[in-house]
Formats: C-alpha cells, sequence, structure tokens
C-alpha cells in the first residue's frame, strides 16, 4: 500500500459530517488532525465541549482535548490541507479565503460544486476530474484550490449510474430518493414532523440531484467538463430512517440492452482506482443484491466501512427500460467518508504535498 503523512485540519468539525470526519480520521494511515475548527460559537472551547457528539463510539481523546478554532486560514498555517463540513451558508467565503491563502480544501458542502474549475469527484466515478485542480486560480502558484464530493443523493445515483453508462449510455431517469434524517444535520428536522411520517419535500435537494451526475459523468474538456447529456426528474422525500439514502431509480438506456446484460454491467464493472489500493476504498464498490428485499438502510447502510453502494431490486420496467433501487450510508459515502477517499486520490496523484 501507498503510504504517506499529511497533516490536516476539519472545518465545521462541530457538525454531523465533522464529527463522523473526526471518528473516520481516528486511525488513519494517512491523515492526522492537527487543527479543528467551527464557528464563534464553538471557538477557544475544548472539542469535547463545543461539540454535541452523536457519533456511536467514543469520542477520540485526542480531538476531545484540542481547542477549537475559528475557522481563518492564519489559525490551519501548520496543515497540509484542511476538509470542509462547513454549513452552506458560510462555505463559500471560508473555503475561498483558505484556497487564497494556498490551503486546498476537500469540501462537502454544496457552494462550488458548479464551478467551471473546480472537480465534483468521486474517485469510481471519474478520478480524471482531478486534473481540473491544475486550472484554478485561487493562487497564483497554484498552491490552494478546491476539490468537493456531490449531495449523498448523487453519490449512490452517479456510482449506480457509472456501468451503465460505461456499457450502454443513459438517455434519461426518474428518481425517488427517500432520505433519512441525518441528512439534515443535528437538531435537523424537527420530530413533530418526522415520527411517524413522511415528509415529501427537502428544500434545494432535487435541483442538485437532478444535476450533478451530468456533471460526475461527463467528460474532460480543455478546462471545463462537458455535462453528459441525459435528463433526470427527481423527487426527494425525507422518512424517519437514521443513516442511508436509499432511491428508487427507472431508466432509459440508450440501446435496448436485454435485463440479463444489464446485469452483467453491473458485476463485470471494473473499479477504475482499485489498483491504487486507497485505505478507505471499499473491495467491492458496488453490490448487487439478487435478493428482492434487499438492500435495507439499517441492514446494509454500513457495508464496507459505510463505503459500499448497494444495488438490488433490478427488473424490467413497463414506462421506462429497467428499474432498481440504490442506496448508500449519507454521512460516509455521501459525506466525509467520499471526501476522505477524494483526498487519498489525489494524494495518490500528487496534487496533495
Ligand atoms: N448530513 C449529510 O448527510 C450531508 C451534509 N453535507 C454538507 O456538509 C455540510 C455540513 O453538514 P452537517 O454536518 O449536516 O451540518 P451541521 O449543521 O451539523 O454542522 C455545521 C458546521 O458548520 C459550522 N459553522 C456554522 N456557521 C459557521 C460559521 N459562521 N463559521 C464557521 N463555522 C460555522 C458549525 O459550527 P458550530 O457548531 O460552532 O455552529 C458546524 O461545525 C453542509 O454544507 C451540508 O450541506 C453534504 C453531504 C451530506
Ligand atoms: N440535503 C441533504 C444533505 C445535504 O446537506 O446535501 P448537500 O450537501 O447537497 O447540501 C439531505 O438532506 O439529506
Amino acid at each position: 500500500m501507498l503510504m504517506y503523512s499529511f497533516q490536516v485540519g476539519v472545518l465545521g468539525a462541530t457538525g454531523a459530517v465533522g464529527q463522523k470526519f473526526i471518528r473516520l480520521l481516528e486511525d488513519h494511515p494517512w491523515f492526522t488532525i492537527e487543527t479543528l475548527g467551527a464557528s464563534k460559537r464553538s471557538a477557544g472551547k475544548k472539542y469535547k465541549h463545543a461539540a454535541h457528539w452523536i457519533e456511536k463510539t467514543e469520542m477520540p481523546a485526542r480531538a476531545a482535548d484540542m481547542t477549537v478554532q475559528e475557522c481563518s486560514p492564519e489559525q490551519f498555517a501548520d496543515v497540509d490541507f484542511v476538509f470542509s463540513g462547513l454549513d452552506s451558508s458560510v462555505a463559500e467565503e471560508i473555503e475561498r479565503a483558505f484556497a487564497e491563502a494556498g490551503i486546498p480544501v476537500i469540501s462537502n458542502a454544496k457552494n462550488y460544486r458548479m464551478h467551471d474549475q473546480v472537480p465534483l469527484l468521486v474517485p469510481e466515478v471519474n478520478p480524471e476530474h482531478a486534473a481540473l485542480i491544475e486550472k484554478q486560480s485561487f493562487t497564483e502558484d497554484g498552491s490552494g484550490w478546491i476539490v468537493t464530493n456531490p449531495n449523498c443523493v448523487s453519490v449512490p445515483l452517479s456510482m449506480s449510474l457509472k456501468p451503465l453508462h460505461d456499457a450502454f449510455g443513459i438517455d434519461s431517469l426518474v428518481i425517488t430518493s427517500i432520505q433519512s434524517v441525518s441528512g439534515a444535520g443535528y437538531p435537523g428536522v424537527s420530530s413533530m414532523d418526522i415520527v411517524a411520517n413522511v415528509v415529501p419535500y427537502i428544500g434545494g435537494e432535487e435541483p442538485k440531484v437532478e444535476t450533478e451526475s451530468t456533471k460526475l459523468l461527463g467528460s474532460l474538456d480543455e478546462d471545463s467538463i462537458a455535462f453528459e447529456d441525459f435528463t433526470i426528474q427527481a423527487t426527494a422525500v425525507r422518512v424517519p430512517t437514521i443513516e442511508g439514502h436509499l432511491l428508487s431509480v427507472a431508466a432509459k438506456l440508450k440501446g435496448t440492452p436485454s435485463l440479463e446484460e444489464v446485469k452483467t454491467a453491473f458485476t463485470d464493472w471494473d473499479n477504475p482506482i482499485a489498483e491504487l489500493d486507497l485505505p478507505s476504498s471499499p473491495s467491492t464498490p458496488i453490490r448487487l443484491y439478487e435478493e428482492n428485499r434487499y438492500p435495507q438502510p439499517r441492514i446494509h447502510a454500513e457495508r464496507e466501512g459505510g463505503m459500499q453502494t448497494a444495488v438490488g431490486r433490478l427488473r424490467e420496467g413497463t414506462v421506462m427500460d429497467i428499474g432498481y433501487v440504490t442506496m448508500a450510508h449519507n454521512t460516509i459515502r455521501g459525506a466525509a467518508g467520499g471526501a476522505i477517499l477524494n483526498a487519498e486520490l489525489l494524494a495518490a496523484k500528487g496534487y496533495i504535498s
């Protein structure tokens, strides 16, 4: 396995995604947390007093005793790069300040996902898009840049589309995302709204789901991405599951593949980053379940450290060509774990030094 040693910072360290970063980085072989940042409300406090810890495991002792800093580049002078789990209302300005100060930012926030020169990255889907980093102009010497991971629904959607895109091409999709409460952060959705209920609207979610996969599956032009030409109609609903977003996907493909050929596209798909053997890379990135009852968020979201995308209920369609469900852990694969895998890919490709 490749070996590196980098000091990292976490912006938004007290939030739901920030806490996942802290847990997942506790024993990371390449990345050591040096600095934690959050809002003025938390700055100056020990992390154990600033964070309302919601992880199932103990708060890592080292992080617990760190003093939370304000999110300004001067406080992060000793890090090689930062992960960002910042609230999107502040991420734009803060992430730009870090990039302009020459500190690379690997972000979860939505703000820069559609920026022309910012890679929207899922390592198994579009690792070549990382080259866009070289086109960014936050600093004259190229030392500061931003890379983002997609929305937590776009992760299982793009992962499950990748084999179909490579084998046949995609014409159009109708999807419904059935999203867990952790997607709304902490304290998130009011219990009066969500207990024993379904909320059929998640503000701002559907437009992101309808566009991000067309960038992810797009091709790298000279200095931007040519978006892939397919259309998505999305409905996003909130349900009382805790972790794991499940999607129902109906797809019209290019050509007329048989169900057997579609199945083979999933099972024979080659992970383009397998040979890098990255620490957070799942050994089976896409698992196709044959059992009609699977996948289920409570049972399968944490498979392979929460980094696996599950696909099931694959069947011929009536209106569209095929139907299937897909699911991934929204705060691991869809957020902190996805960002850590992005950082591992960028280290292996030599962008982080
Ligand atoms: N939850 C999920 O499934 C996913 C979330 N994301 C994205 O990740 C980001 C974090 O989400 P989540 O953890 O759920 O959100 P939370 O609300 O739980 O956490 C937000 C974090 O931002 C910090 N913050 C807020 N205001 C400021 C400020 N003015 N200056 C500095 N820091 C500030 C908070 O610090 P403090 O505690 O001090 O207020 C906290 O650490 C969001 O952009 C979200 O959209 C992306 C994919 C999935
Ligand atoms: N809106 C998502 C989580 C999220 O924060 O998405 P984004 O990173 O695209 O803003 C959810 O509720 O599950």
